[in-house]
């Protein structure tokens, strides 16, 4: 897309998150910034939608006014270089077309767009009549998108795949219908292994593994695993390198998971209900 800003040697890269606002601090515009941070990056956060969740699930979904979206975004640009641009949720039609506005518009060098539709917990992010903008709009101004198989099979018009052949074929459809490039998230199938397919400019489709980790707390891997690409890609060679350290740091974040313990009311930790965060910490990383 856009060219690049030039900074000086080690400068980290600035990035920035165009996302909804998750106040258990487990995904959305909370997730990425920590991600973001802790890969050493400069984070900068457009504001989408404010919700109303926890680890048990979404509440409520407050869209900010499209025109306001679209004035954060001028603000931005008109002063801040930015990397790396990670779309998350979007909310609806009218921002979905804000955001596609700025992003043809300002040009930035690397868009990575996380289609986010339904949360982990099943609650709903996207409205449906903005599946079409995602797919005719924003879908072609991404340089990578990371649907995972539901979301896949959304925007396909088709059934969620359901089983590894079946999840390389949508990959490579995904590509057919206009997205530059593709990282299909196959973290809901069963089976020892978190596979994902990245189908590169050229068509070639790589296979990208990591250990299955047993836990429940699963709140934020897409979230973090799109950012984590967004802020690594300035500084590596390729996207396959890119999208493999970023999974690897998602696959640590994943293995720590356990150890947060944020859940309690009143004076006593209790474990929670729901699906609980990914650990991000700088300082374990790069340990595995
Ligand atoms: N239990 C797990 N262990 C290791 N990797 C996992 C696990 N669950 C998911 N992943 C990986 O996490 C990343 C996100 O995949 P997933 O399919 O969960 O995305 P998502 O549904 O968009 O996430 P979110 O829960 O934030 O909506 C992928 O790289 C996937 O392979
Ligand atoms: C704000 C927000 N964005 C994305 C997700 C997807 O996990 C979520 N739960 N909340």
């Amino acid at each position: 897309m856009g060219r690049a800003v030039t900074r000086p040697p080690g400068h980290p890269p600035v990035v920035l998150s165009i996302a909804g606002s998750d106040p258990s601090g487990g995904a959305g515009i909370q997730a990425d910034l920590k991600t973001f941070s802790a890969l050493g990056g400069y984070g900068c956060a457009v504001i989408t939608a404010l919700t109303a969740q926890s680890t048990r699930g979404v509440s409520g979904v407050f869209p900010i006014p499209a025109g306001f979206v679209a004035e954060q975004l001028d603000a931005l640009f008109a002063d801040v270089g930015i990397d790396a641009v990670k779309v998350g949720m979007i909310a609806n039609a009218e921002i979905a077309r804000a955001v596609a506005d700025a992003l043809r518009r300002y040009a930035p060098p690397v868009v990575v767009l996380d289609p986010v539709m339904v949360a982990t917990s099943g609650d709903r992010l996207l409205a449906p009549d903005a599946e079409d903008v995602m797919r005719s709009e924003l879908l072609p101004l991404a340089d990578l998108i990371t649907p995972n198989l539901d979301e896949a099979a959304a925007l396909l018009g088709t059934q969620r795949a359901a089983d590894a052949d079946e999840t390389r074929a949508q990959s490579l459809a995904l590509r057919a219908i206009g997205a530059r490039r593709v990282l299909l998230k196959g973290g809901h199938l069963v089976g020892p292994e978190a596979t994902d397919y990245l189908v590169d400019s050229d068509g070639r489709v790589q296979e990208l593994t990591a250990e299955r980790i047993d836990t429940a707390n699963t709140h934020g891997t897409g979230c973090t695993l799109s950012s984590a690409v967004a802020v690594l890609r300035p500084g590596a060679d390729d996207w396959f390198t890119a999208v493999q350290e970023a999974k690897a740091y998602l696959t640590t974040a994943l293995r720590h998971a356990d150890e947060l313990m944020i859940g309690g009311t009143g004076t006593d930790y209790s474990p929670y209900s729901g699906h609980g965060p990914v650990h991000h910490f700088s300082a374990m990383w790069p340990r595995r």
